[in-house]
């Protein structure tokens, strides 16, 4: 297979436990169409919504372990097709095949997790006075609508559907219309696994079907991955319906370096937190704070490693950095770059485009990670979301200065910090103003810790125990063990 030859003619719509149609031409990174599809409509959504309403009241109603043992049967066939449905993530998004399959191990195990909560999912008993009590039982929230980003398409509807279908509701998912594909894999896997046809639907489309979802009376919640302003707008939507949503948004998330962190880790840690997937990673470390005693000998040693990343087919094993993920965005992300040079920063490396020896992948979307130095606090590259394989590297003096600056921004998802002290990192992190914070790492995501965000990086979690409150709603039931007492 190679990713100049691939061509999807499968539907690329799901709904009632199968494919069905579609027409629309979308171009991916190797600069021609894999794929056709029609975005759904009213219609179309409404339809989806349906067949998951009446898959929920057959789901609903099993018990946790029933539940468990089907979503352990999709993790396992995730597993078993894995090295097949990250090619297909490669091709659908660009990140390396390394990568991919990284993010495959990821959702499987997210699935896992939720069929392991799903069982001891349970309320509470409370005693009353005279022999009376009450219980909680924590119950389903009925249609959850899961709404994706590019950047993860197979993980995003993994860290959606596995948690909410572990508490008992329905999903349907839009993926993003520029990553349309793998999702489809994840609905046939639940399918074979044994869930209820309409369970889990995937719609394709942009921003009219998303807002046909949001809107939709039968819709109980929605989850959406995005940017800040369709965050702003899908809560609005939300907020019409007095709908629960959770919102992981955005960010510019500070990595800080004392002099005393181990410096090879320091160096690998800002790569990881910079360069996967091409650098269009929501919680990337891309403001590195990098303390003065050792900038030159950092700095120079990331260049060195950042020189060194191979660049191609993401779909060849030794390739570690594939192509943006549409013509658009990487002219976006080379724009930030020549508004850095113009506000003064210094191209330490890259920066400009790619193209690979290959001839077959010359219209590719591909860039060079860069490096900027010289920057400031002020900077459009030290302020906003570049979401690109672009690094700025700051210097500071104290701990009391860079906290302060870390914290200077409206996002909140990530932060990280290198340093052998443990007391330093522990007393830095509390007073990191971030939903996730690494200590000594950088960018891992072990689907045991709940993933969110502080601030405009938006609030509700994904992943970890935590996670259960946002899929399920809780019930209490008062019980009269004596006659009632009334005041009238
Ligand atoms: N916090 C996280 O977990 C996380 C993870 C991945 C990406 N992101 C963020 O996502 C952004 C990049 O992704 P993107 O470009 O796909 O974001 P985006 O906001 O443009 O689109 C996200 C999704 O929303 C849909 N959409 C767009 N307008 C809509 C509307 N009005 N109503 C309903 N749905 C609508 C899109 O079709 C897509 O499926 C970055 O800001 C990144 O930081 C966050
Ligand atoms: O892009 C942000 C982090 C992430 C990974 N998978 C889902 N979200």
């Amino acid at each position: 297979m190679s990713t100049s030859t691939f061509v999807v003619s499968q539907p690329l719509n799901y709904r009632g436990g199968a494919r069905f149609e579609l027409k629309l031409m979308f171009p991916l990174f190797i600069g021609r169409v894999i794929a056709t599809f029609t975005c759904s409509g009213e219609k179309e959504v409404n339809l989806a919504v349906q067949n998951a309403k009446a898959a929920f009241k057959i789901w609903s109603q099993k018990s946790g372990m029933e539940r468990c043992r089907i979503l352990l049967e999709a993790a396992r066939i995730i597993r078993e097709r894995k090295d097949e449905i990250a090619t297909m993530e490669c091709i659908n998004n660009g990140k390396s095949i390394f990568e991919a399959r990284l993010d495959i191990d990821i959702s499987w195990q997210c699935l896992e997790y939720y069929a392991g909560l799903a069982a001891s999912m349970a309320g509470e008993h409370i005693q009353l006075p005279g022999g009376s009590f009450g219980y909680t039982r924590r119950e389903p929230l009925g249609v959850c609508v899961g709404i994706g980003a590019w950047n993860y398409p197979f993980q995003i509807a993994s860290w959606k559907s596995a948690p909410a279908l572990a508490c008992g509701n329905a999903m349907v998912f839009k993926p993003s219309p520029f990553t349309p594909v793998s999702a489809l894999l994840l609905a046939e896997i639940y399918t074979e696994a044994g869930v209820p046809p309409g369970l889990f639907n995937v719609v394709q489309g942009g921003a009219a079907t998303g807002q046909f979802l949001c809107q939709h009376p039968d819709v109980a919640k929605v989850s959406f991955t995005g940017s800040v302003p369709t965050g702003m707008k899908i809560m609005e939507m939300s907020a019409k319906g007095i709908k629960p949503v959770t919102l992981e948004l955005g960010g510019k998330s500070p990595l800080i370096i004392f002099s005393d962190c181990d410096m090879n880790n320091a160096v690998k840690g800002a790569l990881m937190a910079n360069f996967l997937t091409q650098g269009q990673v929501c919680c990337n470390g891309t403001r590195v704070f990098v303390q003065k005693e050792i900038l030159d000998k950092f700095t120079e040693e990331v260049v060195k490693q950042t020189q060194r990343i191979k660049i191609g087919d993401p779909l060849l094993e030794d390739t570690r950095m594939g192509p943006l993920i549409n013509r658009p965005h990487l002219e976006r992300v080379l724009g930030f770059v020549k508004v850095a040079k113009e506000q003064g920063a210094k191209v330490l490396c890259g920066g400009d485009m790619y193209v690979p020896e290959d001839p077959k992948l010359k219209d590719g979307y591909y860039m060079r990670p860069c490096i900027l130095t010289n920057c400031r606090d002020d900077m459009t590259c030290v302020k906003e979301e570049i979401f690109g394989p672009v690094m700025s590297i700051l210097s500071f003096d104290t701990e009391a200065e860079v906290l302060e600056r870390a914290n200077d921004t409206t996002f909140g998802l990530a932060a990280g910090v290198f340093t052998r002290d443990i007391q330093r990192a522990h007393r830095v992190v509390a007073e990191l103003q971030a939903g996730t914070c690494f200590i000594n790492n950088y960018n891992i995501s072990p689907v045991e810790l709940p993933f969110g965000g502080y601030k405009k990086s938006g609030f509700g979690r994904e992943n970890g125990r935590v996670t259960i409150e946002y899929y399920s709603q809780l019930k209490t039931v008062c019980v009269e063990m004596g006659d009632v007492e009334s005041a009238f």
